[in-house]
């Protein structure tokens, strides 16, 4: 990265509209120009209820959907001109993306989903399998290595998402709801994870959560209603 992109936020979204279905009788707006940035080393809340345009939110944020009007800045880089192959290389080297559910390849073992992307983006085999072993450490799951996910718990399955979202070393975190699927408890531990691996890379995030006590233990809250943004 050069010095430009250094002191520019990871992620900053400028007067994003979103909807869908225009001049339809079923037209819903869901982004009225939304505006956010997350500074590099920032974790923010994303607090919203269902249905406020969260994960539309998230997709544009990620370069998963595109808005309407508006511009997304990804370390000081504007997408919206960029090629369809650009656009998926900044996806694939930059953002790391958790789902709610972990959306593991259940054929692979918790080892082989984190080295699976690693190799997409061209590290060799063997510092693939470090790495993966190594983010797998960080997160209590050494001993879950050569486990395929039906072999794992709910709690461990999200653990290894977590490892696999960071595979690349992404600038940007995405999470959409990432602890929930899991009971309280165990979302609590989980969280505990995912903060511990967030805070130790210095990663910047944007962790969308129902769960007020989740959200109370990021740097900032950002609520998100009826497509409209404020802060705390
Ligand atoms: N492809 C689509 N076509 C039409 N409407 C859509 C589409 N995707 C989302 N919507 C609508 O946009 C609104 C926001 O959807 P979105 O999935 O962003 O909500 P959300 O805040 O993530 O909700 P939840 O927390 O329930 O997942 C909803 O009313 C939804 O029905």
């Amino acid at each position: 990265m050069n010095d430009v992109e250094n002191s520019a936020p990871v992620l900053e979204l400028r007067d994003l509209c979103k909807g869908y279905n225009p001049g339809k009788p079923n037209e819903i707006t869901v982004l009225r120009n939304v505006s956010l940035s997350v500074q590099r080393g920032e974790v923010v809340a994303l607090v919203a209820p269902s249905g406020a345009g969260k994960s539309t939110l998230l997709h544009i944020a990620g370069l998963l959907d595109q808005p309407d009007t508006g511009t997304v800045r990804i370390g000081g880089e504007e997408m919206s001109g960029l090629s369809d192959r650009r656009r998926t290389a900044v996806r694939r080297d930059k953002v790391g993306f958790i789902y709610q559910f972990h959306h593991l390849l259940p054929e692979f073992t918790a080892a082989e989903n984190i080295v699976l992307p690693q190799l997409a983006a061209g590290t060799p085999r063997k510092e693939a399998q470090e790495r993966a072993e190594d983010l797998l450490a960080r997160v209590g799951l050494s001993a879950r290595t050569t486990h395929r996910p039906a072999a794992m718990s709910g709690g461990e399955q999200q653990r290894v998402a977590f490892c696999r979202a960071l595979a690349n070393g992404p600038a940007l975190l995405l999470a959409d709801e990432p602890t929930g699927n899991l009971d309280p408890t165990t979302s609590d531990t989980v969280f505990d994870a995912l903060m511990a691996l967030v805070r130790d890379t210095g990663l910047s995030a944007l962790i969308a959560t129902h769960n007020l006590a989740l959200a109370a233990r990021m740097d900032r809250t950002l609520r998100l209603d009826t497509g409209t943004l404020s802060e705390g």
